[in-house]
C-alpha cells in the first residue's frame, strides 16, 4: 500500500468533485469503470494501492463492486454515496461491514451539490465514523472551502443522507403540480419529522437531523432543479414514465430505489413513513394528485 496516497473510485459528478477538492492540497488519484481524460486518472489496481479511499459510486452498486474488486489491505475509506440497499433494506454501514473493518470507515454527508463544490463554492461536510481518528486522518486532506465536522452518529447521517433523497423526489413532484409554496414548506418541514421518526427508530440521533445531514442536505435538494431527485419529481408531476425520466437524467437519482427499501422497512418495523410510501406508490404509477388527497387526509 502506498502510505499517505489518496484516490476516489467513481468518476461521476460527485467523484470528480471530491477529486477536484482533494487534489488542491496533494496528489488525489482517481479511477472509475470507463476511462476519463481526468487529471491523475488510474487504474483501479493503482488506485486500490492508496492508502486513503473515497468510494462514490452508487449505493445500489456497492455491495457488488466490494465483492468484485475490495480487497482490504488497512486502507481507510470514506464512503460519498448516499442510499440504502432496495434488495436487503440494508444501510451502506452494515454492507461495508462485510468488507472493512468500522474503525476504518467514515461517511459523509451535508448539503453538496457536485456542480458547486468543482467550482470551489464552500460548503460544509460532516464525517461521520465511530473512529474519531478515522475523521482525524482525513480531514487534512480537504480544502479551506470546505468545512467539516466530525460526528460518530454514522446511522443518523446515512439515513438523513438517503431519506432526503426521496423526500426531494416529493418536492419536486409538489413543484410540477404548481401546488404553492405552502404546501412545498409543509412537506418539506413534515418529511424532516418522518426522516427523524424513521432514524429514531434505528438509532440514530435526532441532533443529525436538525444539522448539515439532515435539515442542511433537505432544504438544498428539495428545493432545487440541481437535484436529480428533485428533477425526478418534476417529470413524475408531467406523468412521464420513470424510464424516460432516467433515461433523460443520464445520472442516478439515489432516491427512486431508496424510497423501494424505505417503504420496506417501514412496514416490516411499523414506522409511519406516510410521504415516503406515497413517493414509492407515485413511482409504481400511482397518480400524484391522489397520493396528495390521502396525505392531506385528516
Ligand atoms: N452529484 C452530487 O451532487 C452528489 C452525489 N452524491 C452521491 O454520490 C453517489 C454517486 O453519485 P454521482 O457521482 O452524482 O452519480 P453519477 O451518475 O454522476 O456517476 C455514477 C458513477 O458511478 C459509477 N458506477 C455506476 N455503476 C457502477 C458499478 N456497477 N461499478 C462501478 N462503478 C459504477 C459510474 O462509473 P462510470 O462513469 O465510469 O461508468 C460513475 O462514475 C450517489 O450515491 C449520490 O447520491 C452525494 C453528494 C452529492
Ligand atoms: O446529495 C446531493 C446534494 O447533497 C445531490 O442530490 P441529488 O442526488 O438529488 O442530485
Amino acid at each position: 500500500m502506498q502510505k499517505g496516497s489518496i484516490a476516489v473510485i467513481g468518476a461521476g459528478k460527485w467523484g470528480q468533485a471530491l477529486h477536484f477538492a482533494l487534489s488542491q492540497k496533494q496528489k488525489c488519484y482517481i479511477t472509475s469503470r470507463t476511462k476519463k481524460d481526468i487529471e491523475n486518472f488510474v487504474d483501479l489496481k493503482t488506485a486500490m494501492d492508496c492508502e486513503y479511499l473515497i468510494i462514490a459510486i452508487p449505493a445500489q452498486e456497492i455491495r457488488s463492486w466490494l465483492k468484485e474488486n475490495f480487497i482490504f489491505k488497512g486502507q481507510k475509506i470514506l464512503v460519498a454515496s448516499k442510499g440504502i440497499e432496495a434488495t436487503t433494506g440494508e444501510f451502506l454501514n452494515e454492507i461495508y461491514a462485510n468488507f472493512i473493518p468500522s474503525e476504518n470507515v467514515g461517511f459523509i454527508s451535508g448539503p453538496s451539490f457536485a456542480a458547486e463544490v468543482i467550482k470551489g463554492l464552500p460548503c460544509a461536510l460532516v464525517i461521520n465514523s465511530t473512529s474519531k481518528k478515522l475523521y482525524e486522518s482525513f480531514q487534512p486532506f480537504f480544502p479551506n472551502f470546505i468545512k467539516t465536522y466530525y460526528s460518530v452518529d454514522v446511522i443518523g447521517a446515512e439515513i438523513a443522507g438517503a431519506y432526503k433523497n426521496v423526500l426531494a423526489i416529493a418536492s419536486g413532484i409538489c413543484e410540477g403540480l404548481q401546488l404553492g409554496k405552502n404546501a412545498q414548506a409543509s412537506l418539506i418541514a413534515r418529511g424532516l419529522v418522518e426522516m427523524q421518526r424513521f432514524g429514531k427508530y434505528f438509532g440514530a440521533k435526532k441532533s443529525s437531523f436538525l444539522g448539515l445531514s439532515g435539515a442542511g442536505d433537505l432544504f438544498l435538494t428539495a428545493n432545487s432543479t440541481m437535484s436529480r431527485n428533485f428533477r425526478v419529481g418534476l417529470g413524475l408531476s408531467q406523468s412521464k414514465k420513470l424510464c424516460v425520466i432516467l433515461e433523460e437524467l443520464g445520472e442516478v437519482a439515489e432516491g427512486v430505489k431508496t424510497a423501494d427499501a424505505i417503504d420496506k422497512l417501514s412496514k416490516k418495523y411499523k414506522i409511519y413513513t406516510p410521504i415516503a410510501n406515497e413517493v414509492k406508490l407515485i413511482l409504481d404509477g400511482k397518480n400524484p394528485k391522489d397520493s396528495l388527497k390521502d396525505l392531506l387526509k385528516n
